[in-house]
């Protein structure tokens, strides 16, 4: 399991990005969606990184997973974002996750919008919830790189040339954002003896 390798090398905190569609109808291709939660709907099918045998020291058997993307570390990527003037194109949600790869139906989309879901995707939750179980700080965002299709009458389809597209055009802010919370967790790692 590369987390429990990289847990392995000392690592602390995990830094986890994806390409995802946008659900929620007020966000545009080219958006950054910090993950504050997720539906972890591959799991509803038993799909779960850490079904198995329990090793406890990894961590325990049964974890919560109502904090697994933290709050310290989404309040100071949403800070750097306002310093470095990407606030406009910042948002917080939640991030459903389905195995792919075909990409949804309307019906789908329709049925996790009232869920509650705001992006969605084929990534991120497994590592995410290996990590938090190793103890390590969590971090995840998502490039909206499309806005899903949610009506009938619309006739575009999702692709996945679309999502390399966006990814492209958005790397430059990204790597300037992504920079500054590195450095944050540089310095917080240093004030706590690492
Ligand atoms: O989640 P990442 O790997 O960023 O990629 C996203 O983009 C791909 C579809 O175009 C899928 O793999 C989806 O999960
Ligand atoms: N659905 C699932 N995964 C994705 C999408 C999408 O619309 N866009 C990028 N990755």
């Amino acid at each position: 399991m590369p987390v429990r390798v990289m847990k392995l090398c000392g690592v602390t905190h995990l830094i986890a990005s994806n390409a995802a569609g946008g659900i929620n109808e007020e966000y545009n291709e080219g958006d950054i969606m910090i993950m504050k939660d997720h539906i972890n709907f591959m799991g509803f099918a038993g799909n779960n990184p850490l079904v198995g045998f329990n090793d406890e020291r990894w961590g325990p058997r049964f974890i919560p997973a109502n904090k697994v993307y933290d709050k310290g570390l989404r309040e100071e990527a949403k800070r750097i974002a306002t310093k470095i003037g990407m606030s406009p194109i910042v948002r917080e949600g939640v991030y459903v996750f389905l195995g792919g790869p075909s990409f949804e139906t309307i019906a789908e989309i329709n049925m996790f919008r009232i869920c509650g879901a705001n992006a969605v995707g084929m990534s991120t939750v497994g590592e995410a919830l290996m990590a938090y179980h190793a103890g390590m700080k969590v971090f995840a965002f998502s490039l909206i790189t499309n806005k899903c299709v949610q009506d009938y009458d619309d006739d575009r389809e999702a692709n996945h040339s679309e999502v390399l597209d966006v990814g492209a055009k958005r790397s430059g802010i990204l790597k300037k954002w992504i920079g500054g919370i590195v450095e944050y967790i540089r310095q917080e790692c240093h004030q706590n003896g690492y």
